[in-house]
């Protein structure tokens, strides 16, 4: 899937799960659950053991399925990235940004979401390439930062992540973001094995996307 794909996707699907869990199993059915819940952005960490495995065999499950993105997160250096892009990776996250992950993806083509948490940070972030920055932790930054960064900045994509809600869903998208990144407000409940729950919740986000897509035009 090429770049310009998987940036549409991103924003077209709003929400992008993020995938940790314990064990390669649970963080292999969470993200099953959450595609069954219609979220098809899905963000497996690599502090889930064998994340690599996890994205090839998301990837070899839902092989004509063009509308999902299944990407990596948590990829702090460039060697994590490359063994990402190797297992098929759609796009590249990361609580922090990194010259050399930014160099990487753009060798190959890749999405790269860095984790931005200063204006200088998100200046560096666009400079090398990013085309979504991942404002993080959303919740110690709160909302007033995104409209606040996006007036000198307009062209920035943001994504928040941390503290994402589907209480708060909204309000984020209200401010101007793109996309938001979804981890325990959606997974919790994988941690005691109700991956139904994990659907259900996801299809709550959903709906809640698709309200907020229909207030937009
Ligand atoms: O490491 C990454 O790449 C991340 O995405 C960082 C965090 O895991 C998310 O910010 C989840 O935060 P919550 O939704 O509040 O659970």
């Amino acid at each position: 899937m090429n770049k310009e794909h998987v940036l549409h996707n991103v924003k077209n699907n709003g929400v992008v799960a993020v995938i940790r869990g314990k064990d390669m199993e649970t963080a292999y059915r969470t993200a099953i659950s959450c595609i069954i819940g219609g979220i098809k952005s899905i963000e497996v960490t690599f502090t889930a053991p064998n994340a690599d495995k996890i994205i090839s065999k998301l990837k070899s499950d839902y092989p004509h399925d063009d509308s999902l993105a299944i990407g990596a997160g948590t990829v702090l250096e460039p060697v994590s990235a490359r063994i990402a892009i190797m297992a098929g990776a759609d796009f590249i996250v990361s609580p922090t940004f990194n010259k050399d992950v930014a160099l990487m993806c753009n060798l190959y083509g890749i999405v790269y979401m860095p984790g931005c948490m200063t204006v200088t940070e998100i200046q560096t972030a666009i400079s090398y390439g990013s085309d979504i920055v991942k404002v993080f932790p959303g919740s110690v930054l709160g909302m007033n930062y995104i409209s606040a960064v996006k007036a000198p900045l307009p062209q920035v994509n943001i994504m928040p992540t941390g503290g994402v809600s589907l209480e708060n869903m909204k309000d984020w998208f209200a401010k101007g973001v793109v996309a938001v990144g979804a981890g325990s407000s959606l997974t919790a409940p994988a941690d005691h094995g109700d991956f139904d729950k994990v659907t259900e919740i996801a299809r709550k986000y959903c709906d809640e996307f698709t309200e907020i897509k229909k207030t937009k035009k």
